[in-house]
């Protein structure tokens, strides 16, 4: 018997950046039902920015998270349902409550430098009975080296799984061999890989993490996702089917789910685009992709100065407004409000 690979389908929460965290009820039921007949390992829901991160500056959800979790997880026997928790953003409390709604799993979401930022969350998570997951963001800005020393303090802490995000989609297949391996050198835990499509990598690096050895991996329905979206859940079930490589899930009903149940709600393209590619290739946060766009459009101003400033800021997740700040310097310096330094 191989190793069975385990799917987290984040369309319900990645996906809600997409479509500026409009999920309501009916439609989390609904793909909620497909992920368990299709026997998916967990299925993601809430705020793009996780649970607590209904906030002007993010964008505000339709419906909350603990809604949508009950919602999802009255559709689910064999699946977990699961959420994503930001700390400072979502609470203790938030994470208790999420747990009275049904919550099976979460994913303690830090920045790839600030494992230590996660410790009470996950230790709560434990000690709430839950599967708990330390999730590494933006993990490009940092060596394999220094990550695998992050997922080590998360192993202490008390982590299930340790999870690394190329969250602006900005890894080759080698970087996420490299960070694999050494993560792999420093902690005995699963490790699961979470990746972005801005560069046309979404499925491709998906299958690099499992093949350099992740026992988890991420994936949505049609790549609804922050950016250019994630890697496409039905290609990557599809190629591992032909790898061998198993993941009890029946691949027709996840075409049949997204067919139907997703595709319909898809707002903007998930193209690659220049735009796309830019995110990507600067290293810019996928979340901050719609908020770009539509302040470019709305400024009248070049996406790609912003691309640039943003990179050159190096900004990470919970910077949002510099987007708006970034606007406002451009047309001052436009209007000849700004003095040269
Ligand atoms: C703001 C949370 C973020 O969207 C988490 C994530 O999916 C990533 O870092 O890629
Ligand atoms: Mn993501």
């Amino acid at each position: 018997m191989g190793r069975k690979i385990k799917l987290i389908d984040t369309t319900m929460r990645d996906g809600s950046h997409a479509i500026h965290h409009q999920y309501t009820k009916e439609k989390v039921m609904a793909i909620a039902k497909g992920a368990e007949e299709a026997g998916l390992y967990c299925i993601e829901v809430g705020h793009g920015a996780g649970v607590g991160g209904s906030v002007l500056q993010y964008g505000l959800e339709k419906e909350s998270t603990i809604e949508l979790i009950k919602a999802a997880k009255s559709m689910c026997k064999n699946t977990k349902v699961g959420t994503l928790l930001v700390p400072g953003l979502g609470t203790m409390e938030d994470l208790k409550k999420a747990v009275e709604a049904g919550l099976d799993l979460v994913r303690v979401a830090v920045h790839c430098t600030e494992a230590d930022v996660g410790a009470q969350h996950i230790r709560l998570a434990k000690s709430l009975g839950l599967e708990a997951i330390m999730f590494f963001m933006m993990t490009h800005m940092t060596s394999p080296v220094e990550l695998a020393e992050q997922a080590k303090m998360a192993e202490e802490y008390g982590a299930d799984v340790v999870y690394f995000a190329d969250s602006s989609g900005a890894m080759t297949p080698d970087d996420i061999k490299d960070r694999v391996n050494a993560i792999r050198s420093k902690v005995s835990i699963p490790i699961g890989v979470h990746t972005h499509n801005n560069l046309g990598l979404g499925v491709g690096n998906a299958i690099a993490g499992i093949v350099a050895g992740c026992d988890y991996v991420d994936g949505t329905f049609e790549g609804l996702g922050a950016g250019c979206g994630n890697g496409n859940l039905q290609a990557i079930v599809a190629v591992l089917n032909k790898m061998g490589i198993e993941t009890g899930v029946d691949l027709y009903k996840l075409i049949e789910v997204g067919k139907n149940e997703v595709r319909p709600i898809i707002e903007h393209s998930l193209e690659i685009t220049g735009e796309s590619i830019l995110l990507g290739y600067i290293g810019i946060y996928s979340s901050f992709y719609l908020h770009v766009i539509e302040y470019a459009e709305k400024f009248g101003i070049d996406s790609k100065l912003i691309f640039e400033e943003l990179g050159k800021r190096k900004v990470v997740g919970g910077q949002e407004d510099q987007i708006l700040d970034i606007c406002h310097e451009i047309i001052e310096k436009r209007k000849g409000n700004v003095n040269e330094k």
